[in-house]
């Protein structure tokens, strides 16, 4: 059916300008009222979420931390990431009120007006280490995706504070800090099964030398069966630690075919994700899985992913003590910042991206 008003952003330029260029973002479109969603928006039908692909009893594993030691929890956690590549932690040690202070403290930054934020945007932003932007890789994408966010990757507390916006900066600096607990847990766990029982500082900074943490908005939105959230793909990091509200809408594929699997939103979890750069270290025994998130037609929706790196400048590749158990490496060695540049080259693909690493 024909949309009842003419659409204003039948020509791109327009929506270029009004959502990139002034900063108004995908919030600034939804808050436009639009009875239809423009064009440039709509994705082509296989990206689409058809409702017949979730499997309505699916869940990952929900695994309660307060006895991360214990052989049987570590088995959880590792058989998880072997199997499911995602999996939601209760009764870990970030306090409650660090989470909800950082989901206020994102709220509090999309409110910022546009001119306000658009100081952040790639085009005004001072640092690159800093960015507010909207949908994925909106130069490289046939059809956009309905998100906003903001980009923060940590070098020091001095550049924080220099160049964080100052409504979100110590919430998210807590946030980080407060998670480096059970990101070392989970990887100290991860590390045993693969026989890797010494993490050296050298193995610290490989798996954990870089954090970013995003702060994304995903407005409510015309026509969500048309569009996503955010398209098919695996996060390029060691481990992504997220945070999301209780609007839900995260769907992470199944072990068969075309199955997807909704994450329901609990109170005070995190859903923990492998990352392609975790995959490789560990010669695919921990896997990442492709995920995706639908839009919503009558809610906003905000998450918080920590994405958990290796540094820019190291190389990784299957971790040395596993060619030393005898086991053949399937990736080679690859520079991350390359691995990274690749990702952000093209559209969201799916798996596609961790085929640059392999052999
Ligand atoms: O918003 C979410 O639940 C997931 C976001 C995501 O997959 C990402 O930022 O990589
Ligand atoms: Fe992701």
């Amino acid at each position: 059916m024909a949309p009842t008003l003419a659409d204003p952003f039948n020509d791109s330029s327009a929506l270029i300008n009004f959502v990139i260029n002034q900063g108004n973002g995908v919030k600034g479109l939804s808050e436009l009222g639009l009875k239809a969603l423009p064009k440039q928006y709509i994705q082509p039908l296989e990206e689409r979420m058809c409702m017949n692909s979730i499997v309505p009893q699916g869940s990952i594993p929900i695994i309660d931390m307060s006895n991360w030691e214990d052989p049987n929890v570590a088995k959880s956690i590792c058989d998880a990431a072997s199997a499911w590549g995602f999996f939601q932690i209760v009764n870990h040690d970030v306090p409650v009120e660090v989470l909800e202070n950082v989901k206020d403290a994102t709220y509090n930054f999309f409110r910022l007006p546009a001119e306000v934020k658009n100081k952040y945007s790639k085009e005004h932003s001072s640092s690159n280490n800093v960015r507010f932007g909207t949908s994925f890789t909106p130069q490289a994408e046939k059809s956009l995706e309905w998100k906003d966010y903001l980009s923060l990757f940590y070098v020091s507390e001095e550049e924080a504070s220099a160049l964080w916006p100052p409504v979100c900066r110590q919430q998210v600096l807590d946030y980080m800090k407060k998670s480096e607990l059970v990101i070392k847990q989970l990887l100290q766990v991860l590390m045993k099964g693969l026989n890797v029982n010494e993490i050296d500082a050298a193995k610290e900074s490989l798996l954990m030398g870089s954090m970013r943490t995003n702060l994304n908005y995903y407005p409510k939105c015309p026509n969500p069966e048309l569009t996503v959230g955010v398209g098919r793909h695996s996060d390029v990091s060691t481990l992504t630690i997220l945070l999301q509200d209780e609007i839900g809408g995260l769907f992470v594929r199944g072990n068969k075919g075309d199955d997807w699997i909704h994450v329901p939103p609990i109170k005070g979890s995190l859903v923990i994700n492998v990352g392609d750069a975790l995959q490789i270290m560990s010669n695919g025994r921990y896997r990442s899985v492709e995920h995706r998130v639908v839009a919503n037609g009558s809610k906003n929706r905000i998450s918080v992913p920590i994405f958990v790196n290796p540094r820019p400048a190291d190389m990784i590749g299957p971790l040395p003590e596993l060619a030393t158990n005898g086991e053949k490496p399937i990736y080679k060695q690859v520079l991350y910042s390359d691995y990274v540049k690749h990702f952000f080259r093209k559209a969201h693909d799916g798996k596609k991206t961790v085929e640059f690493a392999e052999l």
